[in-house]
């Protein structure tokens, strides 16, 4: 290996070797993996736009063709997107699909108040949101519908008060939260709902100091982070945890420097990519999470991310100023 580094841990980020991975990612349109993941394709557009716009490397993929392809996902009846042609529209690919436009700022290209309807439409009365038409209520619903609203500036279009009491509702002793009620805590949906109460200005009901030590206890002596007691360390967990930290104002609770090196352990250097911990195959998915932990981390050459949208700061900063608790 150049400079001396071993197969297994290289000490610096593999910047041109993850562009690549991500640029011919998903081009083999009958490759085994890419028809195994139709089912959430506009999350996986998300993941590799981010990815490549945060290395300032956007242009190396097909704006046009993206934004077609989202145009022939919005589903005309109800104004929601789907996550590929002929699939049912869901809040997750809605925001995905969102999320992309707004990289590209190309908003204009479908009916952004058909998506606020759609949005409106899946809240129900104790202000919780269903995933879809077929009623499945989690947090994760809860921050999709926000993030879209906040992003398309239509939050006036559902019922925000009942929507932070549903959330709430889901806090448990520990500080952290779950999916419904009563449901165990799981950094991924402590992310849902910290982001959904930064982008809502409540970040004041959160049990700040208990919550940021049941997060801190995710770091194990890899370096790496986990996602509930006694799981292993997983890439994408550098993300959940260390951004619901930083929303916080409390990333410093944790080594970012351990957290460094073990996401860069998690590098495939022949490749490129990241996988969700070292020695494994990478994917799409742990290659942004990857990223964008070490961007939160202050790594070099990295647009900065926001912690809240999982975008670069320039696209939020001019589209919505959400709030960070000051550290
Ligand atoms: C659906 N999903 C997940 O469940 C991943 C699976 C995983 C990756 N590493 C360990 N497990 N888990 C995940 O995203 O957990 C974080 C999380 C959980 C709940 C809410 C929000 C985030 C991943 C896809 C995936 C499947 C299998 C392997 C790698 C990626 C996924 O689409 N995550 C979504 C968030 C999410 C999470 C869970 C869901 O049921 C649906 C969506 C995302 O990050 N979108 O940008
Ligand atoms: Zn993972």
């Amino acid at each position: 290996m150049e400079n001396g580094q071993t197969e297994s841990d290289p000490k610096d980020l593999l910047f041109e070797k993850h562009v690549n991975y991500v640029t011919n990612h998903g081009n083999d349109k009958n490759d085994f993996e890419y028809t195994m993941t139709e089912f959430l394709r506009m999350s996986g557009i998300y993941w590799g736009t981010t990815c490549l716009d945060i290395m300032g490397e956007l242009d190396k993929l097909d704006k046009l063709s993206i934004i077609g392809f989202i145009k022939k996902c919005q589903c005309i009846k109800s104004g929601g997107i789907s996550a590929c042609e002929e699939h049912d529209p869901h809040l997750l690919y809605t925001l995905s699909a969102i999320q992309i436009l707004c990289t590209y700022n190309a908003l204009d290209e479908i009916d952004v108040a058909s998506v606020g309807k759609y949005v409106q439409s899946l809240q129900q009365p104790d202000g919780s949101f269903f995933g879809d038409k077929w009623g499945e209520i989690d947090t994760r619903f809860s921050f999709c519908a926000v993030a879209i609203l906040a992003l398309t500036n239509q939050m006036d279009l559902i019922d925000v008060d009942k929507a932070v009491e549903f959330v709430l509702s889901c806090g448990n002793v520990d500080g952290g939260f779950g999916s419904k009620p009563n449901a165990e805590s799981h950094a991924g949906l402590i992310y849902c709902c910290v982001g959904f109460l930064s982008i809502t200005h409540n970040l004041h009901r959160l049990e700040t100091e208990k919550l940021a030590w049941w997060l801190c206890e995710r770091q194990l002596k890899s370096g790496g982070l986990n996602g509930r007691p006694e799981k292993l360390p997983d890439v994408c967990y550098s993300w959940w945890v260390l951004s619901s930290l930083t929303i916080m104002g409390r990333s410093h609770w944790i080594s970012g420097e351990k957290l460094k090196e073990f996401i860069l352990s998690c590098q495939d250097t022949e490749t490129g990519g990241f996988s969700d911990r070292p020695g494994n195959l990478p994917d799409i998915f742990h290659t942004l999470f990857g990223i964008g932990a070490l961007s939160l981390l202050g790594y070099p050459n990295l647009k900065k991310i926001n912690p809240t949208f999982c975008m670069p700061e320039e696209i939020v900063e001019k589209l919505y100023k959400v709030q960070i608790m000051d550290s």
